[in-house]
């Protein structure tokens, strides 16, 4: 082996750093010489505007595959539910790290409200929103954005009942607060949890590096939930969750499309065996659409367009 130094390029949060890091130091381990490269990327500029109203489903991964490109950095290190389904020609996937916690937590200032009328829950997510609402009908959610540290000052800055995070960013940079609460029954995004590490097709050398630091079985849920949402949403940041896990030796999948208010959801639930794994986010998006997934789809992509 040469001891080519490997550049990894990252965004400039505490999270993405954190992540990078990590790759680093598994890199590293298997004797490997890197170096890290933070770029500022555009998804934490505009705070004001909702993600979905800028339109664009690479927004945080824009800037590094660019830089990829162009041969500034060797390989990118992501939060695999901010890559588009579609990776841009010539990268490719290739090191999916072992899961962390994929729930989502709500972090409140008390729980008391759960059982009132009225509240206020912030979050940037529609699929957050679209969940919160479906359980909670009679709350209101506003836009947060920002990357976790800014959206936890928000919470604290305003007078809202809580705020919805990943518990896997939150415990990477160790700012899980006390007052939190699992949301067990909320579907996470797909892949969320999962760090993705990309690098361009023909880099043979990162290629063979970053294979040491795929975890196959982590790989395989995140390819069932990317599928399912590729097969249903086809480019438009809808409000869907997906969830796929190994269950003694079976394959437990969940996944839903929901309206924009919430109002409709329409799910769907499976147990199959790990041969019937490729298939599998497919069938169940095709089944989502069959059962009214389509019309919901158009209505969405009429509001977001
Ligand atoms: N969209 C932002 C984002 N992308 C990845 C994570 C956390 C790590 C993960 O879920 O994998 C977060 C923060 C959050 O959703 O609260």
């Amino acid at each position: 082996m040469s001891n080519k130094q490997i550049k990894i390029g990252t965004r400039d949060s505490e999270l993405a750093l954190w992540q990078a890091k990590k790759v680093a130091k598994e890199l590293q381990s298997f004797g490997y010489s890197t170096v890290l490269l933070p770029v500022k990327s555009t998804g934490d500029l505009n705070l004001d505007e909702p993600l979905y109203e800028m339109g664009i489903t690479g927004i945080f991964t824009k800037t590094l595959d660019v830089a990829l490109i162009k041969g500034e950095i060797d390989i990118a290190v992501h939060s695999m539910k901010d890559v588009p389904t579609h990776l841009p020609k010539g990268v490719v996937e290739a090191a999916v790290l072992p899961r962390a916690d994929v729930s989502d937590l709500l972090i409140h200032k008390g729980e008391d409200f759960l059982n009132q009328e009225q509240a206020t829950i912030a979050t940037g997510s529609l699929r957050r929103k679209a969940q919160w609402l479906n359980k909670y009908p009679s709350h209101q959610v506003v836009n947060l954005r920002g990357n976790v540290n800014t959206r936890m000052q928000k919470l604290q800055d305003n007078n809202w009942n809580g705020a919805i995070f990943a518990a896997a960013g939150l415990e990477r940079i160790n700012l899980k607060p006390e007052n939190n609460l699992v949301l067990d029954w909320m579907i996470p995004a797909p892949a969320q949890g999962a760090m993705l590490v990309v690098c361009m097709e023909n880099n043979d050398y990162c290629k063979a590096a970053l294979a040491n630091l795929n975890h196959a079985e982590t790989e395989t849920c995140v390819h069932i939930e990317r599928e399912f949402l590729q097969t249903l949403e086809g480019g438009c940041t809808a409000p869907i969750g997906a969830l796929a896990e190994f269950k003694d030796e079976k394959i437990h999948f969940k996944g839903a499309l929901f309206s924009l208010d919430g109002k409709q959801k329409i799910e769907v639930e499976k147990m199959v065996t790990p041969t019937e794994a490729a298939q599998l986010g497919k069938n169940c998006a095709n089944e989502i659409l069959a059962n009214g997934g389509k019309k919901l789809m158009k209505e969405i992509k009429k509001v977001l367009k």
